[in-house]
This record gives C-alpha cells, structure tokens and sequence, in this order.
C-alpha cells in the first residue's frame, strides 16, 4: 500500500477509507455542534421553530429563475406566524406586521443595510444613504433631506420639459418598449432637479450611463445572492469607472456663471449641487449625495408608471374614467398645476392600486446589527418570539404584505382602484410602498408628483394606447383578455420579466 494513503490520527494508525470517515464525522459533529450553539443563542432570545427546511433554499433559486418568486413567497408566507426561515445563509422572511413594525420602526437600531450590503454596493452607491447604517447613515441623511423633502416650483417646469421629450420620441406610431422610456425620462428629470444639469438621455442615442448602472446592478444583484462570498467577487469595473467619470464630470463642470437666465441662474444655485457646493463640502461627499438621488429617482419611478399604463391597458373601463377625470379637471393641453394633482382623486387611486399590485420594491431586506428578536411569529403556533443572531437578513416581503387577502380582502389580487374611493387608508403597518417608520424613501413627494404628472401629459397627448407583442420583425396586436399576466422579475427593484410593449397614438 501506497504510504501516502496512510497516516497517525491521535495516535492511531488510519487507511485512506478511514480517514475520510473521520474526517465526515469530525465535519458532522462541527455542524451539530455548531448548530447546538446557535439554538442556545436563539432560545436565549425566543423561542424558535421554523415550519420549513432545506427544500426552502433550493425552492427559492427555482422560483427566481422562473420569475415566480413573488408569488411563491405569498404562499410560504401563508403559515401561522407569517414568518420563515431559509435555512441556508441565515436568512428569515416575514410579511408579519408586528414584525415589520419592529424592524422599520421600534427596534430600527437593530436592523440596518449591513456591512456586507455595504460591501457589495459601495461600488456603485458607493458610501451614500442608500449603504450606510448608524452615524454615516445620519450624516448623509441630512444632506440630502432639505432637498429631496419639498417640491419646488421650478420642479413641475423641469418635469414638464422631460414629459414632452417622452412624447416626442414616443409618438412616431412605433412599439417602444414602455419601461425603458420611462426609465431614460426618470434619470433625465432627477439629474435635472438635483444637479441642474440633465442627463437628457432622451435626446441621444448615447445610453452609456444608463447601460453602465444596470450592467453594475445584474452583476451586483448577483454578488449580493451570494452573501459574504459575494463580496469576493469583483463589481463590473467598466461600469464603475463610466458612472465615476459621470460623477466627476458633474462636478467639475457644475457653473453659475453658465445659466442662460436669471431664472435659471436661481434654481441651479438652490439645486442639491448648488446649495452643497456652496457650503464647500468634500468631492467625496457630494458624489455620494448625487450617486444617491440618482439611482433612488431613477428605477422606481419608470416602473411604477409602467405597471399603471399597462393595468390601464388592461383595463380600459379605468382608462376611460382616468380620462374623463382629467379632461374635466386638467383639460387637453395644460400641465397639470400642483393643486390639479391633489384634487385629481382618481388618478391617486390608480397610482395607489398600481404600487399595491406591483410595488416596485416588492422586498426589502435588512440585516441584524446584534442578537436580537422579532416579537411574534415562532414556535409551532406562530405566536412566540422569533430569535434573531447578529448577521441573519431578514427579508420583508412587501409584495406579499400587499396581496393579503386578510388585509385586503378576497380581491386582494385584483387590480382595482376603486378600492381606494373615499380617501380610504388600510393600517399603518400594511400599505408602505415608500417604506415608513426610521429610514422611509426620501423622495416620496418628488416620485408621486412625477408619477401622477407624467401619467396625466401621456394622457392628454395619446388618445390611443395599444398593447403589441414584437415576434420577430413582426408587430402583432395584442388581445388583453387572452394576454397572460407578465410577471415580475426580482433584481435590485422588483420590475416587469419582459417588456412591455405599447404603441402610443395621437
Ligand atoms: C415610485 C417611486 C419610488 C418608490 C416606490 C420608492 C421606494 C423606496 C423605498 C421602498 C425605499 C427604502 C429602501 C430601503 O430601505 O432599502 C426608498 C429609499 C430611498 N429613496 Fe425612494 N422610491 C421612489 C422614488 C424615489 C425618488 C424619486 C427619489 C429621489 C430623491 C428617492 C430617493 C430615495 C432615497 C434617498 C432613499 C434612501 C432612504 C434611506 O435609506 O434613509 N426615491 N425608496
């Protein structure tokens, strides 16, 4: 026998065969050991025994492959207690409402972004709001909240400029491909309003920015999946050095002096840039705030007026009510004024509707700072503690919360605005699109004003919107009632799996 595959263990003279076997056991008795610890730690914060096991993980990689994930998490959520474990990579999910609450809002000092999450996206968010926790979190928060709280007069003018670029380019009878326009008109009006200068990608054929924030988003979105190992892997370093060099450049060239008018002059000067570069901030600082807005406006937005002109379109009963609210308070060609879009109740229910059946963070994750626990959702019942170790990610599913049918009754699945009527409001803690409690999205008024007023010019100007399907070359109407749902694809946001196609008539 081959001496190499022999050997002393403790003292004892071992084949091959039996070193391997002694090595499994020393592995097994490790995990159990190891195992043993954790549940004394979680007993010490709760009691804790979850309805699932391994099957969960592989599940979840099944499901978003398949773009079902959603869906799926609506029904593994369904148990007493509404919370889970995955037991793979420490990760529990909950559309609980007392938990919810605790994390977003009594026990936030528990809960933040995390380093690995910190890790990962500081390459493109680099050491913004959005990845920071504690202090840093606090320090860029008031940056940037004076800014992105109010809306300012100038805001509709800007945003009216960019909803007349959209129509231009959508109005050449052609299918376009909804979200991407919607998504260059997004990115256009937030540079504009924080930085006073737009990217005006709706103008050029030029896309690189906007390529190189998505490209950075897949590969990130990826890394993120793979935990702490993720943060091993490198970022798409092209795609940085795009988005820097975009950065600097704002920097570098941001000038009073350049304003064509008076007019124009004020409102750069009282832009995010304007005012932080007078108060003589740091580079770093100031990318970090701008990095922030722009990747916060941008996605959400363009997919929330997706999903509305799609459910439109689906639903063309809305459609025509929408249109005659419109017509009676806006009229055909005027943008809609500030007080118009306030009064304009019908058009709040549809967005309402629209961010409840599609939220455009349909999960929000947030990982433990320290050992800790969530209130309620253990033990056989669902109704004890659930123990929460330093590390775990925990996993809010928004989207499930939304589709409650204990919240939202039987219907909760279907699309209607009418749900709304009255002003009605479901409980604090079971409708958040914009989040809420210690770190809600500081863009929410902005976003609701550019989703209403952007919807509102594409109505006015459009007197037809279609739903096609592109197979091939080939353009083919689409039949709505025989159209199957398009699911909703989880990455950094949660967004439509394909395209949705319209065509735009005058
Ligand atoms: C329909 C559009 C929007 C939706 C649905 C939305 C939703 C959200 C949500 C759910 C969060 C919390 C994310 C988390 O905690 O992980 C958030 C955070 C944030 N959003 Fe928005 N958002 C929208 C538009 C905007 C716009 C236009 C801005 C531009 C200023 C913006 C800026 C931010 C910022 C800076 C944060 C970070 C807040 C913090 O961490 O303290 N958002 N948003």
């Amino acid at each position: 026998m081959d001496t190499q595959e022999h050997g002393y263990v403790w003292g004892v003279y071992l084949n091959t065969t039996s070193l391997a076997l002694t090595f499994i056991l020393l592995c097994i008795s490790t995990l159990v050991f190891r195992t043993n610890a954790k549940s004394n730690r979680q007993s010490k914060l709760g009691a804790r025994a979850f309805p699932l096991g391994f099957g969960v993980t592989l599940q979840l990689v099944r499901q978003l492959r398949a773009n079902t994930v959603l869906e799926w998490t609506q029904k593994v959520l369904n148990v007493p207690g509404r919370t889970v474990e995955v037991p793979i990579g420490g990760i529990v999910m909950t559309d609980n409402t007392e938990n919810i609450r605790a994390i977003m809002s009594t026990q936030s000092d528990c809960f933040g972004k995390g380093e690995t999450y910190h890790k990962i996206w500081s390459s493109l968010m680099r050491d913004s709001i959005l990845t920071t926790d504690g202090h840093a979190w606090q320090v860029n928060r008031n940056h940037l909240v004076a800014h992105t709280a109010k809306i300012r007069p100038t805001d509709y003018a800007v945003t009216d400029r960019h909803a007349q670029n959209l129509i231009r380019v959508l109005s050449d009878g052609m299918p376009h491909d909804t979200l991407d326009q919607l998504n260059r008109f997004a990115i256009d009006v937030v540079s504009d309003i924080f930085y006073g200068s737009s990217t005006n990608t709706l103008l050029t054929n030029d896309q690189s920015l906007r390529d190189a924030i998505q490209r950075h988003k897949n590969v990130n979105t990826w890394r993120l999946l793979f935990g702490k190992i993720g943060t091993l892997m490198p970022p798409d370093r092209e795609a940085c050095d795009v988005i820097e060099k975009y950065l600097d450049h704002v920097v570098d060239t941001f000038s009073l002096e350049d304003s064509e008018s008076q007019e124009e002059h004020d409102r750069k000067a009282q832009t995010l840039l304007g005012v932080l570069s007078a108060q003589g901030v740091s580079k770093k600082v100031l990318k970090d705030q701008l990095v922030a807005v722009l990747v916060g406006g941008r996605d959400s937005v363009a997919i929330a007026v997706t999903w509305a002109l799609y459910e439109l379109v689906r639903h063309p009963e809305t459609l025509r009510e929408l249109r005659a609210e419109l017509s009676k308070i806006v009229g055909p060609s005027d943008p809609p004024s500030s007080s118009q879009l306030e009064g304009l109740e019908f058009l709040n229910s549809v967005v309402q509707e629209t961010m409840r059946v599609h939220s455009s963070v349909g999960m929000n994750v947030r990982s433990a700072l320290k050992d800790t626990s969530l209130p309620t959702g253990g033990g056989l019942t669902g109704t004890s503690p659930v123990g929460i170790l330093a590390g775990t990610s925990v996993v809010l599913g928004l989207d499930s919360l939304h589709h409650r049918t204990d919240i939202f009754g039987p219907d909760a699945d279907v699309y209607r605005p009418h749900r709304w009527d009255n002003h009605w409001k479901p409980d604090t803690w079971t409708y958040f699109p914009f989040n809420r409690g210690a770190r809600p999205c500081l863009g929410k008024n902005l976003a609701l004003m550019e989703v209403k007023f952007v919807l509102c010019r594409l109505l006015q100007a459009f007197g037809s919107i279609e739903m096609v399907e592109k197979i091939g070359d080939e353009v083919v109407t689409v039949n709505i009632d025989k159209r199957e749902k398009i699911r909703t694809k989880m990455a950094f946001n949660t967004k439509p799996a394909e395209p949705v196609w319209l065509r735009f008539r005058r």
